[in-house]
């Protein structure tokens, strides 16, 4: 049932259709009825409008009315549910009618007697070749199959390419901007970028033989610019390609370079956040689906009077599809940096927006083919780093044949979980359920102010050492998962205070306590202690922090049963049972050690009061 709005209510009925019609016009339909029911004589779809619905209904060209002017609205759903030849017809028309000619969408003659569209319609353009693009896959062989591609051969081909290949009227903006007040987040993908970063990134140590320091940041306050100076000595003359050569001609390109390989560089792209600000801002489509990759390419220094004119970067690959200029807050002014695509302009002063901020660096991203050009430098030394930006994917890693990765063996999962299984499946190992023990094979780091204030605002470091369990104590809390709320992990020393201290729980009469036979697993048990209680390993010692001993007490129900807490089965007639909160029946917080010398007995593994 297709209705016009608002959910398949009778009276919201457009028309019925068939599930096969359905079926034909999209793999997502096929998918979803798989088997043909003679006796069906009309499926449910989500909402969907009825002019959309014409799309599923036509076949071959009759729908071709539909999209002369598509807009978002009526390709989404097509989108949806991948109506690849519906898409295919919206991908060729947007060519067709929304010219890749500048020039002749300047022209209102020139246009489709189709399209009325004015420049104000260019975004929402985008977005429908966005929508029908978005669909393309990989180039297929004759028998169907996708061939293995190297990655760094794969063809950009995304929506971008395509809005490229309409004129640069639908282009990306230029460049992307960060801004701070947005919480790390791009708001803006016009603009310069000014972005307050920690110390150590501005470190550079440079020389492959007696090696240099500078540190940017410091020379950015100081009037001893020697450092700066030294840096600008130890670089080469900048060439530039020109066809096939590499060429060295002041006038057109005069600059200090110093090859990668040359310096290490403090910049950690990763932490300050500026790749993922370069994927979002220039890869808005793909951001999910792609990775950027940077390359460190080289470090300039423009030194007064020096300039780039007017070029395109060298593209190393088909993947590369931009460049990164990242500027240090050395003192200067001038050399701003001049970006034209098709009739846009855009000037990036770095030394200008670098004015009056403190701790920050300047950088700009554009796509190589963009034309651009760096202006004279009027004074001082404008230092900067180059990185080329590559398409990556997100591939699952493979990891290197040459190397090894070690890892022990009872890490797995099912290292953790077969044995347990086994365990679980006797029935003569606690046959009416009961707590196993499990001393956690690692230490675990919890702030030495301990017990636990019971402070609600923070987080029990407890039940947040959950996420950051390590190799086979992360297996044993996924297998204890399904037993949620029948365990809990303790800290080694202080079940009794434990007990006692937990928020919320005020005063609990003795008998109230739910008392348990813990049937210890792995060896230990709660109760031996901090493991370290001292500082005098690691590789600095650090205060407000040792590392635990942790144990994880996991409830297991009768045999048969086992998933269940211990509060549903047989052990209900005890008195325990009437502590139903599960919070309060945690293990862990109250027990007793079963006596490894006692062989494991029903009566004995009850829980008792
Ligand atoms: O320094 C800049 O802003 C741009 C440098 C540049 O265009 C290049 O090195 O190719
Ligand atoms: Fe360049």
């Amino acid at each position: 049932m297709l209705s016009e709005s608002g959910g398949p209510s009778s009276s919201k009925l457009a028309f019925r259709v068939h599930k096969s019609i359905l079926s034909l016009r999209s793999e997502i339909f096929s998918d979803l009825f798989p088997l043909p029911d003679p006796n069906a004589a009309a499926a449910t779809t989500p909402q969907t409008t009825s002019a959309t619905c014409s799309s599923f209904l036509c076949y071959g060209k009759k729908y071709v009315g539909l999209l002369l002017q598509p807009g978002r609205a009526r390709l989404r759903p097509v989108h949806k549910y991948a109506i690849q030849d519906v898409l295919d017809e919206a991908l060729s028309r947007l060519k067709r009618f929304y010219t890749a000619d500048l020039s002749a969408w300047q022209d209102p003659t020139a246009r489709s007697r189709y399209v009325t569209a004015t420049d104000a319609d260019a975004p929402e353009a985008v977005v429908c070749v966005r929508l029908a693009a978005s669909f393309w896959g990989p180039p297929k062989a004759k028998d169907g199959t996708v061939p293995e591609s190297d990655p760094d051969l794969e063809s950009p081909v995304s929506a971008l390419s395509v809005a490229d290949q309409m004129g640069s009227a639908y282009c990306e903006p230029l460049t992307i901007s960060y801004r701070e007040d947005s919480q790390c987040q791009p708001r803006s993908i016009t603009g310069s970028g000014v972005l307050e970063v920690a110390r150590d990134n501005f470190e550079l140590y440079y020389g492959r033989k007696d090696a240099r320091f500078v540190d940017f940041l410091e020379a950015s306050t100081s009037n001893d610019q020697s450092d700066i100076e030294g840096l600008a000595q130890a670089c080469e003359r900048a060439k530039f390609g020109r066809g096939a050569e590499t060429i060295l001609d002041e006038t057109y390109r005069k600059a200090g370079k110093m090859d990668s390989t040359n310096f290490k560089t403090g910049l950690d792209l990763e932490s300050t956040r500026l790749l993922e600000t370069v994927r979002l801002g220039l890869l808005p489509q793909a951001a999910e689906t792609r990775i950027v990759r940077p390359e460190l390419y080289k470090l300039n220094v423009y030194s007064e009077g020096a300039f780039f004119k007017p070029h395109k970067d060298t593209p190393r690959r088909q993947s590369m599809f931009g460049s990164l200029v990242v500027i240090f807050p050395t003192p200067h002014s001038g050399g701003a940096l001049v970006l034209r695509h098709g009739d846009k302009e855009f000037t990036f002063d770095a030394a200008a927006a670098l004015t009056g901020r403190t701790s920050s660096i300047a950088y700009i991203a554009f796509f190589s083919d963009v034309e651009h050009e760096v202006l004279p430098v009027l004074s001082g030394h404008r230092v900067t780093l180059t990185y080329n930006l590559y398409y990556g994917s997100l591939r699952t890693p493979v990891p290197p044949t040459h190397l090894d990765a070690v890892q022990p063996p009872h890490a797995s999962a099912s290292g953790v979980k077969a044995p347990l299984a086994a365990l679980l499946d006797d029935p003569t190992f606690l046959p009416r359920g009961g707590a196993l023990g499990f001393r956690l094979c690692h230490d675990y780091p919890f702030p030495e102010a301990w017990p636990w204030t019971g402070d609600e605002t923070v987080t029990d470091p407890l039940k947040s050492l959950e996420e950051w369990l390590k190799g086979s104590d992360a297996a044993l809390s996924d297998w204890r998962a399904p037993r949620s709320g029948c365990g809990r992990a303790c800290r080694g020393d202080e079940e009794e205070e434990l007990e006692e201290d937990r928020p919320g729980q005020g005063e609990r009469d003795e008998d109230e306590v739910e008392k348990l036979t813990v049937h210890w697993i792995t060896d230990g048990g709660c109760g031996q202690g901090p493991c370290s209680p001292y500082l005098t390993y690691g590789n600095e010692a650090a205060l407000n922090w040792l590392y635990m001993r942790v144990c994880l007490l996991v409830k297991i129900g009768p045999y048969g049963r086992r998933s269940e807490t211990g509060e549903d089965t047989e052990d209900e007639e005890d008195e325990s049972s009437d502590n139903d909160d599960p919070e309060d029946g945690a293990l862990g917080e109250n027990y007793e050690e079963e006596d490894p010398d006692e062989e494991s007995d029903d009566d004995q593994t009850q829980a008792e009061n």
